[in-house]
């Protein structure tokens, strides 16, 4: 950490608010000093900033975070405002520009939005502006939004080609299992974190205003490990410790070289809305790897899905081989089900010649 250039730093809503749903500034002012702190000594931070939610339902008269997602993305309209508010007064203490992101799921894996979020990032590291982060709740449509921003922050961190990634909670690091339930106990170190799931139990958010508690921080963790980055979890008072590299909270090492955040995003943050069950010589090619599933192997489809949709693909005996994105929708598949691409060209036309899912959208389980 404390070599590390390029630091993507996620604190969440439990962090940066009280239980009433009002920004807590002083706990906002806590963090801004310690990335301020970091900035000044050269390093590249970029905030992915969750609260928006936490801060906004409080002002519009709620006594508890909304359940229904209309009403969460009218908070947060409110609450991203205000949040950006006191960030820019916070870091203009300091002498340093904010600029705000707001992000989609779906920018995250469009090519066109990738390269522009990462240039627009590229550009105001380079200008010396602190970027803040946060999804773009008020236009997230359910079924793709992330919800919480723990793997938003691991997708940024990929993105910006980051050198580490900070996760900042309500809770010192990871424990063996949820901190309220006696004898859990804190995890300094996590050398595999795509091995660690059998001996840690992880739980939902603990606080009423956080989403996604410790399943996502740790699929966060795990999408910067295979991406080759290292991670730190920790306590959002433990700010300025963890990115000094201070050994706070619990350490997770980076176990594979760079991948690309589209093939990330396939892997652990879709939502397959239907499966194609692949006959055994298509499900030997994909699990052989750089294979795409063509038509000819598929023997049936299930669920209702459109093209750009994410899907499983399963073998006959209903084990999950790959996720990835189809290439048509689920009602023109049947027709296609067991024939050649030519064949294909042959009797539905030249835009059918294609695979179900092309291998550059197709990630093993
Ligand atoms: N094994 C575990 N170790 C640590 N915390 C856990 C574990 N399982 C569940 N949790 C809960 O996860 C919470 C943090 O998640 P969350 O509330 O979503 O925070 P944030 O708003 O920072 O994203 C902690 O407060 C804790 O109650
Ligand atoms: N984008 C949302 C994030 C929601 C949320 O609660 O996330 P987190 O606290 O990171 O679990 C917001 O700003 O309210």
């Amino acid at each position: 950490m404390a070599a590390a250039h390029t630091v993507v730093v996620k604190v969440g809503s439990s962090s940066l608010t009280q239980p009433s749903g009002h920004l807590d500034v002083d706990k906002l002012t806590a963090l801004v000093g310690a990335i301020a702190q970091v900035h000044m000594l050269g390093g590249n931070i970029v905030l992915v900033s969750s609260g928006a939610i936490a801060a906004g339902f409080g002002p519009l008269g709620f006594s508890s975070r909304p359940t229904d997602v209309a009403t969460q993305q009218a908070a947060a309209s409110v609450g991203q405002g205000l949040l950006m508010a006191q960030y820019e007064a916070a870091f203009g203490r300091y002498g340093i520009r904010v600029g705000q992101l707001l992000i989609t799921a779906e920018d995250t894996m469009q090519p066109r939005q990738y390269r522009n979020a990462r240039r627009t990032m590229a550009t105001m590291l380079e200008l010396g502006v602190v970027p803040i982060v946060n999804e773009n709740d008020a236009l997230a449509s359910n079924e793709i939004r992330f919800g919480d921003n723990d793997r938003l922050s691991a997708l940024i961190a990929n993105m910006v080609r980051a050198d580490a990634l900070v996760l900042l909670t309500d809770v010192d690091a990871l424990y063996t299992a949820p901190p309220s339930e006696p004898g859990s106990r804190r995890v300094p170190f996590v050398p595999n974190v795509t091995q660690l799931i059998d001996e840690i139990r992880v739980g939902g958010s603990g606080s009423g205003v956080g989403t996604g508690g410790m399943v996502t921080k740790l699929e966060a963790a795990r999408m910067a490990a295979v991406s080759g980055i290292p991670a730190v979890m920790t306590s959002a008072a433990n700010a300025g410790p963890a990115l000094m590299g201070d050994s706070v909270g619990t350490a997770f090492a980076p176990v594979r070289q760079r991948g690309s955040a589209r093939r990330l995003w396939i892997k652990f943050a879709s939502h397959p809305q239907g499966t194609l069950v692949a006959d055994s010589g298509a499900a030997s090619a994909v699990r052989g790897g750089r294979a795409s599933l063509l038509a000819a192997g598929v023997v049936e489809v299930r669920g209702q899905f459109a093209a750009g949709d994410a899907v499983w693909i399963d073998d006959e005996a209903g084990n999950h081989l790959a996720r990835g994105l189809a290439g048509f929708d689920a009602e023109e598949i049947p027709h296609m089900l067991g024939r050649t691409s030519a064949q294909l060209r042959r009797l539905l036309g030249e835009e059918y010649a294609h695979p179900l899912v092309h291998r550059d959208n197709l990630v093993l389980i």
